[in-house]
């Protein structure tokens, strides 16, 4: 290349390109342009030269190397193809629970070079928490997710640490297995659950080394919760409802649950028999959807929920539950949807079915699709808490496409206020009625609460001897007026004084003559404020069930049960369908579609029959549910009905 000098002529300052020994003569276009502009700026233009040649030499650097990587891409895709075993987990996938517990138990998460660090009590992240299940404290690792999402020091709440998103590595039997987790762009699939897809990799054609690992985290997992039931809730939070990953918690001993044995074995011998396979072939042979359900009624504080959960624990089931009274934005449409992604075989809770604004109050005022009813839009806007109609409720719990196998249980504190179509044979298989602690309740929840005092660290002087405890609970007993607390209440006073069960029974009259005291006074002022109530009176079933003409009686073992909040109501109002037989615990109302060999239902347990209809003055009119009565008087424990 020649760069001529520029003659004075060409326009340029004096003095300015003449010193340059230039030979830049080749016709490159524009190159007289940038000699000109060099020249301005007073450069050597022969350092073009120079740069045009670092030009082609980063040029050619750069072809070299994306060149290179489009190689190395070509030769990592071939190996990834033909010498990679790889597996991807979305984490919506129950196996990415397996994984994430074996690493968190392996040390893994603790050994990776990048990690994130949470700590479990951060009020502002929910999402911490479900972390915390399958991570480890400060390395210690094979917590139990309970054990350690509790895990404190003297400071505070520990921290603990998750393999960072990205690539991290692990040894497995001596062989390395590559972990990437690229999170999805949604970020979280709920509140506690990342959006994101798990790969593992290891070199090598065979995928059994992948599928030994997964294998042994699935039987790690499995294993680990044998003991405990995983308990799903809704996910409120996003707006499309759906399960969250659930929570597992150790499982409750059905023993604990104090009811009738009998309403406990008949409840056992139900669902077991009703989740054994033959079970299924006979519904399916006779057309029949293979469904059960399950309506436990009666004040707060007396075992539903206890029940329930002992009886997935027991069953080994997971447990589903969502609260109709609160809300959360669940509709029609959600609910079913809800419904529809359950698994085949789980339980499902359904608390508190009155609140939700479907009881037969609606029926009155409005009509829903298919002339069913549907909430009252008055009574809607007021408690606005539940978007969920009557018919949306049918259509999840036994609409066509609504799931078979579960075990469907609802609970309520007001069964009268339900709708009988809601618990009609079919739908509700099975009644269970809880009421206030018998003698019996009394003596069990006291045995229960002391029994395993002596393997306490003490504070008592003296271990007490299992003698001991039983003669403690049988004076307790002899101080608690039956039919009038809950297991709740008693467990409650129990708990004040859970070392030492002497004080509990020393100070137990005290307490009883306090909380009868509240009872009273709560129950007159809501007497005399609401004059309407006395004049009509709505009173619950076991409100129903439980009155007692004399409140100075109430010290008397046989007197029938106070509800709390009310005065003991004459004898003479209170008779009710449930009649005036007189039982601790438990009895069975309305038997429905029987499967096979469900014998203990068929021949002990159709003892009566009453409908929700009946069960409820308010509707029908005191004289009504008399006339109607055909039950018993009840005073706690559980009431079992099919
Ligand atoms: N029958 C019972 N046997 C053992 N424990 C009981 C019983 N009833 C109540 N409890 C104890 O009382 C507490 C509350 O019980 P639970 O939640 O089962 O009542 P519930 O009837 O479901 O109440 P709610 O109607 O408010 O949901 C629990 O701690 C439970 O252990």
């Amino acid at each position: 290349m020649t760069i001529r000098p520029i003659p004075p002529s060409s326009g340029l300052p004096l003095g300015m390109g003449h010193g340059a020994d230039m030979n830049m003569n080749l016709p490159v276009p524009g190159l007289d342009v940038v000699q000109r502009l060099f020249l301005s700026m007073g450069l050597d233009p022969t350092h073009l030269m120079s740069l045009g040649m670092a030009f082609t030499v980063l040029a050619s650097l750069g072809g070299f190397l994306s060149y290179a990587m489009n190689g190395l891409h070509s030769l990592w895709t071939f190996l990834y193809d033909n010498c990679i075993s790889s597996a991807t987990i979305h984490s919506s996938d129950q196996a990415y629970l397996y994984i994430m517990k074996w690493l968190a138990t392996h040390r893994v998460s603790t050994d990776c070079r990048k990690f994130c660090v949470t700590s479990r009590k951060n009020p502002n992240s929910a999402r911490v928490k479900r972390f915390s299940m399958y991570s480890n404290y400060h390395g210690r690792a094979g917590q139990d997710d309970d054990e350690e999402d509790d895990e404190e020091d003297d400071l505070g709440p520990m921290l603990k640490y998750n393999p960072a998103p990205g690539l991290s590595y692990f040894w497995y039997r001596r062989h390395l297995v590559i972990m990437q987790r690229v999170p999805e762009h949604h970020g979280y699939l709920n509140n506690d659950t990342p959006d994101e897809t798990m790969v593992l990799m290891t070199i090598g054609r065979s995928p059994n080394l992948l599928r030994s690992l997964l294998a042994e985290a699935r039987a790690h997992y499995l294993q680990s919760e044998s003991r405990k039931t995983t308990v799903y809730t809704v996910n409120s939070s996003n707006f499309q409802k759906s399960w969250d990953n659930g929570r597992s918690r150790a499982s409750r001993d059905i023993s604990t649950v104090i009811m009738e044995d009998k309403d406990k074995d008949l409840i056992l011998r139900d669902t077991r028999d009703y989740l054994n396979p033959v079970t299924a072939r006979w519904y399916a042979a006779r057309g029949l959807p293979y469904r059960r359900g399950y309506l436990f009624y009666g004040p707060p504080g007396t075992g539903k929920t206890s029940l329930t959960l002992a009886l997935a624990g027991e069953l080994k089931l997971n447990l589903y539950i969502f609260n109709l009274g609160a809300g959360g934005g669940v509709t029609d449409e959600t609910l079913g949807q809800l419904f529809q992604a359950l698994p085949k075989k789980c339980i499902v809770l359904l608390e508190d079915i009155d609140c939700a604004g479907i009881g037969r109050w609606e029926h009155a005022t409005a009509n829903g699709v298919g002339g069913l009813p549907r909430i009252n839009p008055m009574r809607h806007a007021a408690n606005n808490k539940s978007q969920i109609s009557f018919s949306g409720l049918l259509n999840a719990i036994d609409g066509v496409a609504s799931h078979e196998g579960r075990i469907l249980i609802m609970t309520t504190n007001h069964r009268e206020r339900l709708d009988p179509a809601l618990i009609r044979p079919g739908r509700v298989d099975v009644q269970i009625e809880f009421g206030f602690a018998n003698k019996e309740t009394i003596r069990r929840v006291f045995q229960e609460l002391y029994k395993g005092l002596t393997d306490l660290p003490e504070q008592s002087p003296a271990p007490l001897e299992l003698d001991s405890i039983d003669s403690l609970a049988e004076r307790f007993a002899s101080a608690v007026p039956a039919g009038i607390f809950t297991p709740a209440e008693l467990q409650g006073f129990l708990m004040m004084h859970k070392h030492q069960p002497q004080r509990a029974v020393a100070e137990v009259s005290s307490w009883v003559d306090k909380k009868l005291g509240e009872k009273t006074s709560v129950g007159g002022r809501s007497r005399s404020k609401n004059k309407k109530a006395v004049e009509k009176p709505r009173r619950d079933s076991w409100e129903l069930c439980g009155h007692n003409d004399d409140p100075t009686s109430l010290s008397n073992s046989t007197s029938n049960p106070v509800t709390p909040g009310e005065l003991p109501t004459p004898a003479s109002e209170v008779e009710s369908h449930w009649g005036n037989e007189r039982e601790p615990c438990g009895s069975i109302v309305q038997a429905a579609k029987t499967p096979p060999k469900l014998s203990g239902l068929q021949t002990n347990v159709n003892r009566g029959s009453t409908t929700g209809q009946q069960c409820n003055p308010s509707i029908t009119g005191a004289t009504t549910g008399k006339s109607k009565s055909k039950g018993r008087l009840r005073r706690g424990g559980s009431n079992i009905s099919t």
